[in-house]
């Protein structure tokens, strides 16, 4: 049985749509992102299992049971907030146990659930500290305790880190998989960041519009994204998509890229029986699959370099190719070459991608 499903689940407020019939089935133990770009409805989804918004038809279950008109406290659930939601004049140690008090758990059980939440997550020293004293990552750790202590069915995440700084934002990362590995409870997490929902999913939703675009673990949305905009939104720098034309050349087709001097690449075998002569097509090239050592490749583009970004031991390259913005990342230890001056790059086809442009689809069949 899944832990959590959702069955063509729509959410309307008056006459706007936001979510359009979305279906998803969680699987137990299962760590599960939700991201998209703001406005996409990974919120208003996540708050639909919460019970915190009405659900404007579908079902969603949670265990087996139907909880569209179960109120959140009986849904089993508990929900981590970006903005953290402690109580300012409780310590740590009452915010975490305040679930249990009022589900009025006895004394020693609920002292020995926040000695052991406080334990977990390094809390120890911090019980008789007020909120106002802590440091942001303490606020999400208490408020993950408060979660923690209740032993729910299914962990729910809203953006719980985008309030801390970006090293704070890595550690806690890191934190809330290693609590996941040891706790193994089902979570559902919202993030419009998708380094975040790369590194903590076991699966990932990609959501944009109110639809889900593609589901899948981190590697295979990244290396087989089903449509243009799961290509550039996965993967950091994103894939550079280049308008081209297909054309046949000695019965292979090769996409000539757009409105330049006919300069053209391979099409892979992957791709390749889904093609046709004269089809425009983006050619979905990913910085890393760009070499600045185009002697050694098979294949090959001229280009001009705008600007070169060093990183430390690597180096983005912003440029041209016949007037299509890209951009590419060499290494800088390696390389021997002078970056801005590169004029040619070499293209790893085999790791290059060919969408339709018409509707933005893999020409991949995708198992
Ligand atoms: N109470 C409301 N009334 C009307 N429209 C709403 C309401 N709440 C959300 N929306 C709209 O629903 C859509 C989805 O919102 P939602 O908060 O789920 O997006 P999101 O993907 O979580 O974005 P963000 O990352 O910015 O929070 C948005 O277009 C938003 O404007």
């Amino acid at each position: 049985m899944s832990a959590v499903e959702i069955n063509d689940v729509v959410k309307r407020y008056g006459a706007l749509e936001v979510v359009h019939g979305i279906n998803l089935s969680i699987q137990p133990k299962e760590f599960v992102v939700l991201v998209g770009p703001s406005g996409c409805g990974k919120s208003t989804t996540l708050r639909m299992v919460a019970g915190l918004e009405d659900i404007s038809g579908g079902t969603v279950s949670i265990g087996g049971r139907t909880v569209n008109k179960v109120a959140p406290k009986d849904r089993d659930v508990a929900m981590v907030f970006q903005n953290y939601a402690l109580y300012p004049h409780l310590d740590v140690a009452e915010n975490i146990a305040f679930g249990l008090r009022v589900r009025r758990e006895k004394k020693d059980v609920v002292n020995q659930a926040v000695a052991e939440a406080a334990h977990i997550l390094g809390l120890t020293d911090y019980l008789k500290r007020k909120p106002a004293d802590l440091s942001g990552g303490q606020r999400q750790r208490v408020a993950m305790g408060r979660a923690i202590v209740r032993k729910p069915k299914v962990f729910l995440f809203d953006e719980p880190l985008s309030n801390l700084d970006a090293k704070l934002r890595t550690h806690m990362r890191a934190e809330i998989k290693l609590l996941h590995r040891r706790m193994e409870a089902t979570s559902i997490y919202v993030t419009h960041d998708q380094v975040e929902a790369m590194t903590l999913a076991d699966r990932i939703v990609i959501m944009n519009n109110g639809h889900i675009e593609q589901v899948g673990s981190p590697m295979d949305v990244f290396l087989e994204p089903a449509n243009t905009f799961v290509a550039s939104f996965i993967g950091s720098p994103p894939m550079n998509l280049i308008d081209a034309t297909i054309s046949m050349v000695d019965g292979r087709p090769r996409g000539v890229i757009a409105g330049g001097a006919g300069q053209s690449l391979a099409i892979p075998g992957a791709f390749a029986r889904n093609t046709r002569d004269g089809q425009a097509v983006k050619l979905g090239i990913r910085p890393e699959a760009m070499l600045v050592n185009a002697e050694a490749s098979a294949e090959a583009v001229d280009c001009i370099i705008d600007l070169v970004e060093p990183l430390g031991a690597e180096a983005l390259l912003h440029g041209r190719i016949d007037d299509h913005p890209f951009i590419a990342k060499a290494e800088t230890l390696s390389a021997i070459h002078d970056l801005a001056n590169v004029r040619r790059l070499g293209v790893d086809t085999s790791r290059m991608h060919v969408f339709d442009t018409e509707t933005g689809r893999t020409l991949k069949t995708l198992a």
